[in-house]
């Protein structure tokens, strides 16, 4: 096999990843005693594929995740077969594939990158320059280049001491490629990003010494720089805007060993030691890019150089910061996310969530400060803009529940104000206007201080369109409650008015006579005037203005009317008319001038107190027409200003001239029981029967009597209808016999008369026309008169006796 390992380790077989390598110890040539894990991974393999798993092996095998900028890479170059391999493997402990001594073939195919042993630091091993295995195709040449100096800080540069002053050697065409892609790559960027070139010279016999080899160098540097075409504006940039040199030595590995390997541990304080004079992984060649984008930083630039597009590095680091940033605020920002997740469901429900404020502020911070730790690393300009971004977009979300705690609070603000107004005024002489102000301040400030506490900074929102809503709203509550509270007050004003009006002046209609009117409007302008004392003492209370007071005042009026004429009205239906006639009537007819009821006697005349009583009680339906305001107090008549849906004119009327007429034909009618009571109690003074009467009787009878007495059904009969008759007579209702007996007749007759006109109509309706007869009808019951009131007094009379 051509392949062997590095004369210090164990065997590596091509392209393949060790588990496990005995490397070199960093500290001295000794062989370490632990074995060590040590990846390396194919970055671009022969296919001039860029690997997939550089952000794997990043992340997993290396744990440079978190590093940040803290770790450097170097790549290397030289010509096929100069140790370069093996160097980075001394230098690093990596594990890179070695060719062995006695076959001479490229080994290094593409480009491997490995982590140094413990040390954040990436190594490059990339092909060598040669054109032997690739023919004169220098493609890949140019590609490398351009890829090593775009990503790496230092790129050291093998080659032996013979091939110093060798300007045609192959590492002159090399440098000559490095010099056009880094004019390419950072030509209008000169002096920001330098680029250090450590020139390792292998195989250092001595006898020339270092100075010379580095004079030489430079001199060759210097004309491969002059003979470059350089891009426009640029003619007279300097090799040294672009490159810092740094040479060394390392002494013959096989002829040297011991120097070689004390040279080789110098050498490797100059990337590990940052104290060491000759540190090269120096803040100028950085190329500010995190471990945790380098594998997409990479990616791009590869992919650019394989399309061959124009390679701009300040772009593909803003691509970098783009595509970085997005990752990591889409990261922290499911975190906030998930975080904010636990308000939504009070905040729709309508809660309040307590320290919602400090809440989000903290959730928000949290969020914002994880995207700043990894973020902050990338390009400045893209970092503030996807930061801004991100905190935009948190705000947004929690703005939501900004809005949805407003509301809340607000609903709570105003139900407060309400629970608070209700209570307020349940106590006994508060003041409207006070508890709505006090309330007002007390549930604004409520709100106030819980909107303050959740408006976050660094945030655009606003509660003042809530706070002017809520303002509005409590205003229209305190409005609307006014107005029941004032209706409240108004009502019971009203039970008030009523209470006072109702019973005298049923009082005085009970009594009617010339002055009932008066007292009845004296009683209505005493009542109005304590309703007035009553609404003023309230007005204050509602801070009522001077024109609600007088609206309220002429209402109180027109109210204390209202119901004092609903009060005449009920006194003045046809029930209560005549009970009135006849309480009057019974007092002028039944009663003495003494107040004594009136016993009459045989001689007393009947009629003309009758007359009399009847007639003063008649005249009293007529004051009952319409209600006269005649103010006996300030001696004019009473008004009331009209409106549109009261008639005060209309008002006044009670009874009308057909109501007056049927009230006092009713009376009337009932006046003439009384008669007919007084009448028959005469009679029944002056019906006594003489003795002999009583003799002739029993003599005359006797034999009647013994046939009814012995004959059982007579017996019964008699007892039956007599003994009824003898109870009535006793109880002196035999007057009221009479007069259903009369009725009785009376609507037998009418039915009778109303039956047979049925039936002769019915009879004529079957006759021809020519043969119908004008009908001629029985007269009705003779001694009901044209007026139905006015019964005749001679018919009574006759009846009675
Ligand atoms: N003379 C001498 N030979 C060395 C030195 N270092 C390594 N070699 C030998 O040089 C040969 C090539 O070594 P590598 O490390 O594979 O060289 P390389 O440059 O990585 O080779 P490629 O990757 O194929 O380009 C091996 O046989 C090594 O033993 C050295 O310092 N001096």
């Amino acid at each position: 096999m051509d392949i062997v390992p590095d004369v210090d380790h164990p065997l590596v077989n091509d392209h393949v990843v060790p588990d496990v390598i005995d490397s070199p110890s960093l500290n001295n040539s000794k062989p370490a005693q632990t074995p060590t894990v040590l990846s390396r991974l194919h970055l671009i393999d022969e296919e001039q594929k860029f690997s997939a798993e550089l952000s794997t092996y990043i992340n997993e095998k290396w744990t440079l995740k978190d590093a940040g900028f803290n770790y450097n890479l170097a790549a290397i170059f030289g010509s096929q077969s100069t140790g370069k391999s093996t160097l980075l493997n001394r230098l690093f402990g990596t594990s890179f594939d070695v060719m062995s001594e006695s076959a001479r073939r490229q080994t290094t195919k593409g480009i491997w990158i490995s982590q140094g042993k413990d040390m954040n630091v990436l190594i490059m091993d990339v092909e060598g320059t040669d054109g032997r295995e690739r023919g004169e195709d220098q493609d890949f040449e140019r590609k490398s280049a351009l890829f090593s100096v775009a990503t790496s800080e230092v790129l050291i540069v093998n080659l032996w001491e013979h091939q110093v002053g060798l300007y045609n050697g192959a590492n002159m065409g090399l440098l000559k490629t490095v010099f056009e892609v880094n004019l390419q790559l950072f030509g209008g960027n000169r002096g920001k990003e330098k680029t250090l070139l450590l020139f390792v010279i292998r195989d250092h016999v001595g006898a020339t010494p270092l100075a010379n080899l580095s004079n030489t160098l430079k001199a060759d540097l210097e004309r491969i720089w002059h003979g470059l075409s350089k891009p426009e504006g640029l003619e007279d940039c300097k090799i040294t805007d672009y490159f810092d040199f740094m040479f060394t030595t390392l002494a013959h590995k096989l002829l040297q060993p011991e120097k070689f390997e004390s040279d080789v541990d110098q050498l490797r304080l100059r990337f590990t030691n940052p104290s060491d004079p000759n540190y090269v992984f120096q803040p100028q060649y950085s190329r500010r890019v995190p471990a945790d984008g380098l594998h997409f930083y990479a990616g791009g630039i590869w992919d650019k150089i394989m399309t061959n597009k124009d390679l701009d590095l300040p772009t593909q680091q803003e691509l970098l910061a783009q595509y970085r940033c997005d990752e990591i605020a889409n990261t922290a920002f499911a975190v906030f996310q998930d975080k904010i997740k636990e308000f939504r469901q009070p905040i729709e429900s309508g809660n309040i969530v307590e320290d919602l404020g400090p809440k989000m502020r903290e959730i928000r911070g949290v969020a914002m400060k994880s995207f700043d730790k990894d973020a902050s690393r990338y390009h400045a300009e893209v970092y503030k803009r996807k930061r801004s971004d991100m905190l935009t977009k948190a705000n947004t979300m929690l703005e939501a529940y900004f809005l949805g705690q407003l509301k809340n609070l607000h609903k709570k603000a105003v139900n407060m104000f309400s629970t608070n107004l209700q209570q307020a005024l349940r106590i006994e002489g508060s003041e409207f206007s006070v508890v709505v102000n006090s309330s007002k301040k007390e549930v604004l400030d409520y709100f106030l201080q819980g909107a303050k506490a959740i408006k976050l900074e660094e945030t655009e929102w606003s509660y003042d369109e809530e706070l002017y809503q809520l303002e509005q709203g409590l205003k229209d509550f305190a409005t609307a409650q006014r107005e029941k509270e004032l209706n409240k007050m108004l009502n019971s004003l009203e039970k008030h008015l009523r209470k006072e009006l109702d019973e005298p002046v049923g009082l005085a209609l009970n009594n009617p006579g010339p002055g009932m009117w008066g007292r009845v409007i004296t009683i209505y302008q005493r009542t109005v005037e304590d309703g007035e004392q009553l609404l003023h003492k309230k007005a204050r209370t509602f801070d009522l203005n001077q024109d609600e007071q007088g609206e309220l005042l002429i209402n109180l009026r027109r109210q204390a009317w209202v119901l004092l004429t609903k009060k005449v009205q009920e006194e003045s239906v046809d029930g209560m008319m005549l009970l009135k006639l006849r309480n009057r009537f019974e007092e002028k007819f039944r009663y003495d001038e003494h107040g004594l009821p009136r016993v009459w006697k045989p001689d007393d005349d009947i009629d003309t107190p009758f007359r009399k009583a009847r007639d003063e009680t008649v005249e009293l339906v007529p004051l009952f027409a319409k209600i006269n305001t005649l103010d006996p107090a300030k001696g004019e008549k009473f008004e009331l200003e009209p409106a549109e849906d009261f008639d005060f004119d209309q008002s006044l009327k009670v009874l009308s001239e057909t109501r007056q007429q049927e009230i006092t034909t009713k009376f009337k009618r009932e006046s003439d029981a009384f008669y007919l009571e007084a009448k028959r109690s005469v009679v029944a003074t002056q019906a006594k029967v003489p003795y002999w009467v009583g003799v002739a009787l029993v003599i005359l009878g006797w034999n009647e009597f013994l046939a009814v007495i012995t004959n059982p059904l007579y017996l019964m009969v008699v007892a039956m209808v007599g003994v009824p008759m003898i109870a009535m007579w006793y109880l002196d209702m035999l007057g009221l016999v009479e007069t259903i007996a009369w009725k009785v007749y009376d609507q037998g007759y009418k039915l009778a008369m109303d039956k047979l006109k049925e039936t002769m109509d019915k009879r004529e309706g079957e006759k021809p026309q020519h043969q119908r007869q004008p009908q001629q009808y029985p007269p009705r019951y003779e001694s009901i008169s044209k007026d139905e009131g006015d019964i005749e007094l001679s018919s009574l009379d006759k009846k009675s006796q």
